[in-house]
């Protein structure tokens, strides 16, 4: 059985326009100090304690439980004094002399695999480095983390990582310190980046406390972690749209895919029977307009109308096949295949073993099926 992963818990302070700092070189201080106490305690609850490279170089923090009662709580709990501290590069470019890696006990840096190598060399006993596969990819993090027994996780910013876990869908809780004052800055960076997030308006996070730090707003949210995003269902129904330019058929399922990149970037779209090759198969003709080596591939999601095909007559490679050869970790179907020209489709097992994260949209499935609705 795998590790459970963290509950991860969002901390995060911002001026009353959004922004996490200004864009001078010195720190901004935001929340009051009844608010830093509060930051504290919650790192004292902590087993591990997270942030983006961009952070570390900004604000170089040392990442601590400052107050010495709590230290002591936590060694009393048979705990590290000092949680587990961890930081995410996308580049792998992290100055080993910065203050975070010469305090605390124990720490981890997660980079894309290409990155570990060199990052390992320069940080050496410094900290221990973890590839999470070809990309920076926030749920490697979590099941390593999990498997390091941290069961929670504090995320402290900055705004690409508060971004890259929300958009992820990988966030139980924000605690947001809202400052009473404006930065005004449209350089400075905000709480958040643009992306897909799970939770908009018509999927709203539940409010579950506000309270008035010093002259410093809490607000805390309780973020459910929805398998399939509204986003998801725009996309699919996308896919649904381009099902309907198939050219018809009576002895094949008239089916649409996109692959769409984690920033929401559609990267290509096909049909079955695309551009008159009566062989090709929707997915494979989305796949085959992305270069193999495209370094979006690995966070992307395909979204098909019909389960990828198992077996296949038309073509040596089945559907399955190609999505595991693509990189793509992430599939969303609307219908799983009936057994009219296969007896039992196993596309979506296929995925399934080979950890590919795979969801069906039910809701979708009749407009699905209505478009091979000929096909009885
Ligand atoms: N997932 C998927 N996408 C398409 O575009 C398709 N045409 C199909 N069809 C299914 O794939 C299997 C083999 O098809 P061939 O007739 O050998 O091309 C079979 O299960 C079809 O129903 N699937």
């Amino acid at each position: 059985m795998t590790d459970p992963r963290p509950y991860v818990l969002l901390s995060a302070a911002m001026s009353v326009d959004g922004r996490i700092d200004d864009s001078s070189p010195e720190r901004l201080l935001l929340s009051s100090p009844e608010d830093f106490d509060r930051v504290d305690e919650l790192r004292a609850q902590s087993d591990a304690v997270l942030i983006g490279a961009g952070t570390l170089r900004s604000d170089d923090p040392r990442l601590l439980v400052n107050a010495p009662a709590r230290q002591a709580r936590r060694k009393a709990e048979g705990r590290p004094e000092q949680p587990l501290r961890v930081v995410l590069t996308g580049s792998g470019d992290l100055d080993p002399a910065r203050r975070f890696w010469h305090h605390g006990d124990a720490r981890v840096a997660y980079a894309p695999d290409a990155a570990t190598g060199a990052l390992a060399a320069r940080l050496g006993a410094l900290a221990e480095v973890v590839g999470t596969g070809a990309r920076l990819d926030p749920g490697a993090v979590l099941d390593d983390l999990g498997a390091r027994g941290v069961r929670r996780l504090m995320v402290e910013g900055g705004g690409a990582v508060h971004t890259l876990f929300l958009t992820a869908g990988l966030v139980d809780e924000i605690q947001l310190a809202v400052a009473p004052f404006f930065v005004g800055d449209a350089d400075a960076p905000a709480f958040v980046r643009p992306g897909l997030f799970p939770q908009d308006a018509a999927h709203r996070m539940t409010l579950a406390g506000t309270s008035a730090l010093g002259d410093t707003a809490l607000l805390r949210y309780l973020v459910a972690r929805p398998p399939l995003t509204p986003a998801d269902r725009r996309l699919l129904a996308e896919a649904v749209a381009e099902s309907r330019l198939c050219p018809p058929s009576d002895t094949a399922y008239s089916v649409g895919a996109l692959v769409v990149a984690e920033d929401g970037t559609e990267l290509a779209r096909g049909h079955s029977r695309e551009g008159g090759d009566p062989k090709v198969h929707a997915e494979e003709a989305a796949l085959a307009k992305i270069p193999a080596d495209d370094p979006r591939l690995p966070g992307a999601t395909l979204y098909t109308t019909l389960e990828p095909c198992s077996v296949r007559a038309s073509r040596p490679t089945p559907c399955a096949q190609l999505v595991l050869a693509s990189g793509i970790r992430r599939v969303v179907l609307a219908w799983r295949e009936p057994a009219l020209f296969v007896a039992d489709c196993q596309g979506v097992e296929l995925l399934e073993q080979a950890g590919v994260t795979v969801l069906e949209c039910p809701e979708l499935a009749a407009e699905a099926r209505a478009v091979n609705a000929h096909l009885g």
